[in-house]
């Protein structure tokens, strides 16, 4: 068997990496088809997500084994609460939905469940586990932006998801989404059958949790 990488967790969850990577919240979007409302919800709940997203990548600090890798996630960390909360709350505000309706969001459940399981999942397990339950949110989206822009009905000049998909499948987001591709690739490739199988299942549980997080928006669920 060829070492495990990556791709070899995208194999071993293809029906959860596809449901999420193509979810019809996805498809809309690509097609421009999505409500308005359903994509305002999803950036409200996003605010939440990145906080959560943030603990996570300070828990990544306090699982690492060197100093080298407690700064890599202290860069992650300050990047996302230096800069990408601040360019969401701007994108917010672009959309119709001001600041301080941000801070008084009531949390969905599906942003509950997906940013606990993350969460948890670092605390019981190690800086590996917590990688690979933060994948699909950090390699989903770099993903997804390309078969969004990729799509036929995909018109840039029309859609009015058309910055969103830009700002993930942009050059600077891709290279951080294939710095992160080789981290995994070169933690996964010495680890044994068990350990494989124990992060497949955060990967698909993740993967799960990912695309409840498009249901939600769809739904406009609370
Ligand atoms: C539900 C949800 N999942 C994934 C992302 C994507 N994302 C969140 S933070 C970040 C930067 C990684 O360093 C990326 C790509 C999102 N916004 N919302």
């Amino acid at each position: 068997m060829p070492q495990p990488s990556f791709q070899t967790l995208t194999q071993a969850c293809s029906a959860e990496w596809r449901a999420y990577c193509q979810h019809s919240f996805v498809q809309q979007l690509a097609d421009g088809s999505l409500p308005k409302e359903s994509f305002q919800h999803y950036l409200k709940q996003d605010y939440l997500f990145l906080i959560h997203f943030s603990r996570a990548w300070a828990l990544a600090i306090y699982k690492s084994r060197s100093l080298a890798e407690m700064r890599a996630a202290l860069d992650s960390l300050k990047t996302i609460m230096d800069v990408e909360l601040g360019l969401h709350v701007g994108y917010c505000q672009a959309w119709g939905i001001a600041e301080d309706a941000l801070e008084t969001l009531p949390e969905a459940r599906a942003t509950t469940a997906y940013t606990r399981y993350v969460l948890d999942t670092g605390l019981r397990g190690d800086l590996l586990d917590l990688h690979v339950a933060l994948a699909p949110c950090i390699i989903g989206y770099g993903v997804i932006a390309k078969w969004v822009e990729a799509q036929p009905g995909f018109d840039a000049s029309s859609n009015p998801y058309a910055s969103w998909a830009a700002m993930y499948a942009g050059e600077d987001y891709q290279k951080a989404m294939n710095a992160e591709l080789t981290w995994l690739d070169g933690r996964l490739a010495h680890i044994s059958d068990q350990r494989l199988a124990e992060l497949a299942r955060i990967f698909a549980e993740a993967s799960r949790l990912e695309a409840d997080f498009w249901q939600m928006g769809l739904d406009l669920a609370a």
